[in-house]
């Protein structure tokens, strides 16, 4: 199989061919395995598990649909067997009138099996389009859930995460599977009913079907593989070309795309991919034409063939003329049969691809997923403690926690500073229950949450991190999603929205708590990145205050959009949230904001360097006080500011 040519676009944009590492690729291997004998072979498992998810979907259903599709294959051969008579009694002897009296019962039965056939036909369609969104809202629920409850170190492996991706086709494929094994069932038993009314008719007539069947099967096969060898290795130019699409129309590069003229480039980049694609699809209709047409051209010497020896057998007396007008008839329906019945194996072959890969991705995600069960989390645990906690991730070679301990009292802020990449969101993963350490352990008072219920530890946990989620739903949902458990109407969530001072955010909405936050849908409004935070502090609030239980609140970076007056209130606001039940903990590089807390503890490379209060710290003049000094010193009065250096590399503008 050649492999695209690298446009000069893609060159000059990517470096060489953009390729994607998502799930597609997973079918590289697979797809020089798409010959006839492998979609045969692999036939009755794909069935097997398809069959088994309509069962659990509908059982009455699927019965219906098997026994109509029976009942089918019997009509039509009862027709075939009403046809031949119709031909005896036309060809027999008698006269005209005698012959017309006797064709009558095999016209009766022909036409009645006809509608037998049609009304069966109804009924399966209707049975099985029924099946067919219950199949994919099964297998669509169990993707979402799996992918829902594994460990967050699942969701952060790249290879788990490509198997998400490629695994979400598996419920669209899984659909498409029922109509593809019902239209293979139907050809199927349509076949094997003209193939017992032909060879009882004449036992040469068997072989001679086969025959004419035949290249027509390898013509849709020969077609079909080759359009899915060009899908699989031209998705990565067709995302390219579609990534630069999309580049036009977002409105994050909107400024620059029309400032900068990004605009004009990008389009005739997308309109030379666009050219080499469009050669590919020129290039395949060719060499289908060619294709059917040899299937056609052999197809049809297999036709003459077989109306050759029937001729043959008529004439050496072997064959009636009665029989020799049913087979044609017979011949024609059965090669309709089996080269429908080779493309819907094609069809399922193509579609058990994604689905082998919904089921991969099941098994997979069964073997991460967060463990349920447990000891229950002490209500009262005046402390947790973080005993000797390290972290490697998976793919990296050095520990993102190396041996780290602190300790967390009910009622006070910890504040964890320290440079990029230094451990504090790794940390902050690990306290909460989202990651448990390699080595050392987290104890909620005397209990290790390897032991706990994880579901109770989350519940002990409120989490306001800089990146968190802006919700596409209302305002009011936006806070009570915090805890959406608890049924609350607007003035359950007053006292949260006055704290975080949102009451002149939520005022200023058209609706006020009912506004739809989600600038997609119309009508609905958007939020500043300060407003947000005030929504989501008010989330948090409402969560802590929905539990008395003692909990931990992690507070990551959450006054990065705040304006300087609403970053001072913040900070206070989230001082008062540490109740004699929360310990609160608080991490951000805003160093204003940490002078107040309790306690202070400095990462660097993974390790804690130093801890102690704000006044302990600044004494020892480390690490922490150098880099309270460098935001201090941004402030200073003017004059006193180090002014920057020359630079050094010669500025041509
Ligand atoms: N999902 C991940 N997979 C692999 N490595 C990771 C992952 N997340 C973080 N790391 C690595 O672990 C180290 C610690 O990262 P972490 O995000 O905890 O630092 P941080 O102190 O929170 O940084 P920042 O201040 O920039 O947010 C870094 O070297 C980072 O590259």
């Amino acid at each position: 199989m050649a492999e695209p040519e690298v446009s000069d676009a893609e060159q000059e944009l990517f470096g060489g061919p953009l390729r994607y590492d998502f799930g597609w690729s997973e079918h590289e291997r697979a797809r020089l395995d798409l010959t006839m004998m492998s979609a045969l072979r692999s036939m009755p498992r794909l069935v097997g598990a398809t069959l088994r998810m309509a069962w659990q979907a509908d059982r009455r259903a699927l019965l219906t649909v098997a026994i109509s599709e029976i009942g089918q294959g019997v009509a039509a051969a009862v027709g075939l067997l009403a046809v031949n008579s119709v031909m005896h009694a036309l060809l027999g002897s008698g006269t005209p009138g005698q012959r017309l009296h006797a064709v009558l019962p095999g016209l009766l039965v022909a036409a009645g099996a006809a509608v037998v056939n049609s009304g069966l036909a109804g009924w399966s369609t209707s049975r099985a389009g029924r099946l067919e969104p219950l199949v994919e809202r099964i297998a669509t629920t169990q993707y979402l859930a799996a992918a829902a409850s594994v460990e967050l170190e699942a969701i952060e492996d790249p290879e788990f995460r490509r198997l998400i991706d490629v695994a979400q086709y598996g419920a669209g494929s899984a659909r498409r599977m029922i109509g593809a094994c019902v239209a293979a069932l139907n050809g199927t038993i349509s076949l094997i009913s003209t193939a017992g009314v032909l060879t009882l008719l004449h036992p040469v007539l068997l072989p001679m079907l086969i025959l004419i069947a035949a290249p027509r099967g390898w013509g849709a096969m020969r077609v079909a593989q080759e359009r899915y060898v060009s899908v699989m290795s031209w998705i990565e130019h067709v995302r390219a070309s579609r990534l630069i699409g999309n580049l036009l129309t977002e409105r994050t590069a909107a400024q620059e795309v029309r400032i900068h003229a990004v605009g004009p480039f990008l389009l005739s980049r997308y309109e030379r991919m666009a050219e080499s694609a469009e050669a590919e699809q020129e290039r395949l209709a060719s060499s289908k034409a060619v294709t059917e047409w040899v299937a056609a051209a052999l197809s049809g010497l297999a036709m003459a063939a077989t109306y050759a020896a029937m001729f043959l057998l008529i004439m050496s007396g072997h064959m009636s003329l009665a029989v020799a007008g049913t087979a044609v008839i017979a011949v024609r329906s059965g090669s309709a049969s089996l080269g429908a019945l080779v493309m819907n194996v094609n069809q399922l072959h193509e579609e058990s691809l994604y689905v082998r890969d919904h089921s991969r991705f099941l098994d997979e995600a069964a073997r991460r997923t967060i463990p349920s069960g447990g000891h229950s989390v002490p209500a009262q645990v005046k402390q947790v403690v973080l005993d000797q906690v390290s972290y490697r991730y998976p793919d990296r070679e050095a520990p993102a926690l190396d041996a780290v301990s602190l300790t967390l009292p009910m009622g006070s802020v910890t504040a964890v500073v320290g440079e990029n990449g230094s451990g504090k969101s790794t940390l902050m993963k690990v306290l909460s229950g989202l990651l448990l350490p390699q080595s050392g352990a987290v104890l909620w008072g005397d209990a290790d949450v390897a032991s706990l219920d994880r579901t109770e530890v989350f519940d002990r946990v409120a989490l306001l991190t800089q990146d968190f989620q802006r919700w596409p739903v209302t305002a009011a949902l936006n806070i009570r999603i915090g805890r959406p458990t608890q049924e609350a109407g607007p003035e359950d969530l007053q006292p949260s929205v006055d704290y975080a001072g949102a009451g002149p955010v939520v005022a200023k909405l058209p609706d006020g708590l009912h506004s739809l936050l989600a600038r997609m849908f119309r009508g609905a409004s958007e939020l500043s990145g300060g407003e947000w935070q005030k929504i989501g502090l008010a989330r948090t609030h409402w969560r802590s205050s929905t539990s008395d239980a003692d909990s931990v609140l992690i507070v990551d970076e959450p006054t990065s959009a705040l304006d300087p007056e609403a970053e001072i209130a913040a900070f206070n606001r989230i001082r008062r949230l540490a109740a004699p039940n929360r310990a609160v903990v608080l991490v951000t590089h805003r160093m204003s904001g940490v002078r107040h807390a309790d306690r202070v503890y400095v990462l660097h490379q993974g390790q804690l360097v130093e801890h102690g209060s704000h006044e302990e710290l600044m004494a020892t003049q480390g690490r922490y006080a150098s880099m309270f000094d460098a935001q201090a010193a941004q402030y200073a009065p003017a004059g006193t500011i180090p002014r920057p250096g020359s630079p050094t590399v010669a500025d041509p503008a």
